[in-house]
């Protein structure tokens, strides 16, 4: 676990980013940082506090609300998914309830994110900091299609780091603690991004027993202890779950930090920024290398898929080398002459096309054999398809099933 995991620091508001201004050296890209967390956890609380706190510090961010429920939103954002889609016309028009409304706006939303992501590459030479704030349901944007893409797109442009909010005095039951890491868990197995759990509302509750918990095993063990015997002093199953639980989430408590802060006071922002600040590094170190090998995966990937695509094509167009030397009634015969598809030995589709076009040398039996065979073929073809559906030829609106001019399935529609 990263040094940040320590009782939240004595730091006030006015503490500004430790690390990472454009002062310091050659200008570093911006850090994206995603809030995610749960409905009422204090994100767009803890939002505001960074917009204010990073103004306050002459480094205002860049500001993207993608939550297109919100109903107020105490600062502005530069790009809004609000000014795009009106989820309240897409539950109407779509006849969906609320959440629906909500995954189908981001949705249609996502499908322009390539812009949206070009806007804020021009940015980025400007701003030390960009702000993605979440809807407040947290699975409709961590557990959807839209989601992924949109913050696979940012991590392949810019470091991005995620803060998962959670809302601190509602965690200090056991178990609630338990589910909460068990979904931040989920969050860094799916995002794959440089973590920070940022436990929220320390002015009504310090962090440090979540601290405690995530770095000593025993001190959980006792408080699941004290809070879940029943009345003859036994450990419920629930109990002996959650301890097996904490032993497993051993592994990913080492590989994220925690901060303690209150977005209502400004307490705890000078850890928030070191622990962005570690985990641009990280992800500068760790994450961009293997972004940067799954991008040119996908690349040589499609390269592959193209180079396959045109090897079929060229098979099916018979242009190999066994056909090159094509049989003597073939005309272009390698050396191109008047055969439009090029200098190679025609195959059987454009052999018809002479048949058709100029067959002078063929003569009308040969043509006549020609035709009766394809009928024959469509005919043998037709039948096998009804078999298959096993109904006999139906006649439509007292007509036969063949067209107006005799010819089989021209003009009338086909049977479903
Ligand atoms: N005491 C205290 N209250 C806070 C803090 N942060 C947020 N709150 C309160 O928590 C409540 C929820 O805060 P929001 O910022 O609306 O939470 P949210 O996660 O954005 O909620 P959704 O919009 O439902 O997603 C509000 O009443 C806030 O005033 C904090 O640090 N300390």
């Amino acid at each position: 676990m990263g040094e940040t995991t320590q009782a939240p620091p004595p730091s006030t508001a006015e503490a500004g980013p430790s690390t990472g201004t454009a002062a310091e050296g050659s200008k570093k890209q911006p850090v994206v940082i995603i809030c995610i967390g749960m409905a009422g956890s204090g994100k767009t609380t803890f939002m505001q506090r960074l917009n204010s706190h990073l103004h306050s510090r002459n480094t205002p961010p860049y500001i993207l609300n993608l939550d297109p429920a919100v109903s107020h939103m105490p600062y502005s954002a530069n790009i809004d998914i609000r000014d795009t889609v009106d989820y309240k016309e897409v539950m109407k028009q779509y006849n969906l309830g609320p959440n629906g409304g909500i995954l189908t706006a981001l949705n249609l939303f996502t499908t322009k994110f390539d812009q949206v992501l070009g806007y804020v590459e021009k940015r980025a030479e400007d701003v030390e900091y960009i702000l993605v704030d979440t809807p407040g349901q947290i699975e409709i944007f961590t557990w959807s299609a839209s989601g992924a893409i949109i913050t696979d797109a940012i991590a392949s442009s810019l470091p991005t780091v995620v803060a998962y909010v959670v809302d601190t005095p509602r965690t200090t039951a056991p178990a609630t603690f338990m589910s909460n890491m068990l979904y931040a868990c989920s969050i860094l197995y799916k995002t794959r991004l440089p973590f920070i759990i940022v436990f929220n509302k320390t002015d009504i509750q310090p962090h440090d027993f979540a601290i405690d918990w995530m770095k000593d095993f025993e001190a959980y063990q006792a408080a699941l202890n004290d809070s879940g015997r029943n009345e003859h002093g036994e450990s419920s199953y629930m109990n002996s779950l959650m301890s097996s639980m904490c032993l497993v989430l051993e592994e990913f408590y080492n590989n994220l930090r925690a901060v303690g802060v209150s977005a209502m006071t400004g307490e705890g922002m000078r850890g928030f920024f070191e622990a962005v600040e570690e985990a641009r590094q990280e992800y500068e170190r760790d994450y961009k290398p293997e972004l940067d090998r799954l991008a040119s995966e996908r690349a040589a990937k499609t390269e592959a898929d193209k180079k396959a695509q045109l090897e079929r094509l060229m098979k099916d167009m018979n242009v190999s080398d066994q056909s090159a030397g094509g049989s003597s009634r073939r005309r272009g015969g390698g050396g191109g002459g008047d055969n439009p598809f090029g200098p190679y030995p025609m195959n059987e589709r454009e052999d018809r096309y002479y048949d058709e076009e100029g067959a002078d040398d063929i003569d009308e039996e040969e043509q006549d054999a020609i035709r009766r065979q394809e009928e024959e073929e469509e005919e043998a073809a037709h039948a096998e398809e009804l078999g298959a559906l096993d109904v006999d030829e139906p006649e439509i609106g007292g007509m036969p099933r063949s067209g107006p001019n005799g010819s089989r399935g021209e003009a009338w529609p086909r049977p479903v």
